[in-house]
């Protein structure tokens, strides 16, 4: 019998969030509001400003005031600001955890993951503040001192999605003002409060007004809203986290401007599972990467490949593991799955088992949206598996986001390789083998940024996080995702 709670969150200012424009509270400047969801249930948890360019510029305004000092204030300051921020985020933990599953779905054991995910970011960037060195070059010009020094790009405006509402906003805004750029924020639609909460966190540690700005809007009036930022001069960099299409279309339109861009965008992962490869290691690694946030997660394995000679054991293990698995909203206890986020990803579940069926794939276990008392939204979905799917069904040509696990199966490791690269995306592989030499090869010929070998557990805050081709640029995480938020000024100054 599973235990539930209530999901209580203690401070009542973050169910009632305003925009966070220089140090300030405020409503849309038309007064508008939108609702924010449940995906559980279906129920309104809080409304929050509908916001426009009237109001996206007012941040901007904000922002570019105060990266005049920000950019000058000393880097101990900054890393302390930081560093108190970190420590109230992690003190807010059970608050933050029991909002992001309001708003977000995911079970609660997961959100309180997520706190500590997102927090570990925020201290690795107020550490990596103080080693962000420039550089004297080794003298070759005699007379004239040559000098590198970084610094920060300006005003960077951060556009994040909804499936970790906590931890990409603070991996973009962390670096930022570690490297002394202000931002101006606009969290996803869907969950807009954990964001909110953030900010408020922010503020009460001290972090200057005007420094961190966020704005909140519905979808409809999001384009106006982000263009004002695109067409202005004043934002130096954007930095997004979202689809491919939306990253398409930012980089064409900031291109008037020649905005620097970080794009995180969507993934297609394979999950390669070789023929020496221990099974139950391959099944957990896949169980791990697979159902991380109930298969929400742009690293996700979306296409699993399993060599003939051990296809009909991992199929058996993984289908035993994942009829398993429970479904149901973050107030019971034990669930591992949540929610999805809406309808249209129910749609877009379906639609991808439909096609493989109708190629011939077998569905061995779930394959339907959940119903009943637990499942009040019917956002539901049973986690599935689907085995001898054929090549060229919607799997293979786009992110799944949910629940389900498709397996084909193959012969030769050259084709799988082939079959693994042949999308227009390349975030995140994994594969699973024993064979040193392969996997130095296979590591070596997959198009990604991240290669998970033998783990569907990959990220943390030292590592580059980020993809290639279709997958967008830059990085997140680690140095790079510091550097990504600098410029490079180079001085030469005549000694005579
Ligand atoms: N690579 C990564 O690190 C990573 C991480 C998480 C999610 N994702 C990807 O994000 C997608 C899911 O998130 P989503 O559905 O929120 O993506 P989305 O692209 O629809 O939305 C992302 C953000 O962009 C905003 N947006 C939408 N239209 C816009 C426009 N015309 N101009 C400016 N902003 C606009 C949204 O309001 C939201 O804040 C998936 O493709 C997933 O793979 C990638
Ligand atoms: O969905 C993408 C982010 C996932 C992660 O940070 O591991």
């Amino acid at each position: 019998m599973s235990s539930s709670i209530e999901l209580c969150v203690s401070q009542s200012s973050w169910l009632s969030p305003l925009n966070y424009i220089d140090g300030n509270w405020l409503p849309a400047a038309s007064a508008d509001y939108i609702e924010v969801f449940n995906p559980a249930t279906g129920a309104v948890v809080a409304v929050v400003p509908d916001s426009s360019d009237d109001d996206s510029l007012l941040a901007l305004d904000a922002a570019y005031a105060a990266f005049q000092d920000w950019r000058k204030t000393d880097v101990r300051t900054r890393s302390n600001l930081l560093r108190e921020w970190h420590r109230l985020i992690v003190e807010n933990t059970e608050d933050l955890a029991m909002l992001m599953s309001l708003e977000q779905g995911k079970p609660l054991a997961e959100a309180r993951g997520e706190v500590a995910y997102g927090a570990s970011y925020v201290l690795w960037y107020a550490e990596e503040a103080l080693r962000l060195n420039g550089t004297i070059l080794p003298n070759l010009l005699g007379d004239r001192q040559q000098q590198v020094r970084i610094e920060p790009v300006g005003v960077v405006a951060c556009i994040t999605p909804w499936n970790f509402p906590l931890a990409i906003i603070a991996r973009k805004i962390a670096p930022a003002l570690a490297a002394g750029c202000t931002v101006v924020a606009k969290p996803s639609e869907e969950t807009p409060l954990t964001a909110l909460a953030l900010a408020d966190l922010a503020h009460r540690a001290g972090i200057p007004k005007g420094v961190l700005n966020m704005v909140v809007a519905s979808r409809e009036n999001t384009p106006v809203l982000v263009k004002a930022w695109l067409d202005d001069p004043r934002v130096r960099k954007i930095s997004f986290t979202g689809s491919t299409a939306v990253g398409k279309y930012l980089a064409k339109e900031s291109a008037q401007t020649l905005k620097r861009l970080s794009l995180e965008l969507g993934g297609n992962a394979p999950f390669i599972v070789f023929d020496s490869a221990q099974i139950d290691v391959a099944v957990s690694a896949l169980l791990q990467g697979k159902f991380r946030n109930g298969g929400q997660t742009c690293i996700c394995p979306n296409r699993v490949f399993v060599q003939e000679s051990v296809y009909e054991a991992f199929c058996s293990a993984l289908v035993a593991k994942v009829e398993s698995l429970k479904c149901g909203p973050a107030t019971q206890l034990d669930a591992e799955i949540g929610p999805m986020i809406n309808a249209k990803a129910i749609q877009k579940i379906d639609s991808h088992i439909d096609s493989a069926k109708t190629g011939g794939a077998r569905v061995l276990c779930g394959g339907f949206p959940l119903s009943g008392a637990d499942f009040e939204s019917g956002h539901f979905y049973c986690p599935t598996v689907l085995v001898d799917v054929p090549k060229g069904t919607l799997f293979c040509h786009e992110e799944t986001f949910g629940p389900v696990v498709p397996v084909f199966k193959f012969k030769h490791e050259e084709d799988v390789v082939a079959e693994a690269n042949s999308t227009p995306y390349g975030l995140a592989a994994y594969f699973c083998s024993e064979d040193y030499r392969q996997i130095e090869r296979v590591a070596a010929s997959l198009d990604v940024g991240v290669v998970g070998i033998n783990t569907g557990i990959v990220a943390s805050e030292a590592a580059p996080f980020g993809g290639v081709k279709e997958s967008g640029y830059g990085r997140e995480g680690s140095k790079q995702g510091l550097l990504d938020y600098c410029d490079t000024k180079y001085l030469c100054q005549s000694m005579t």
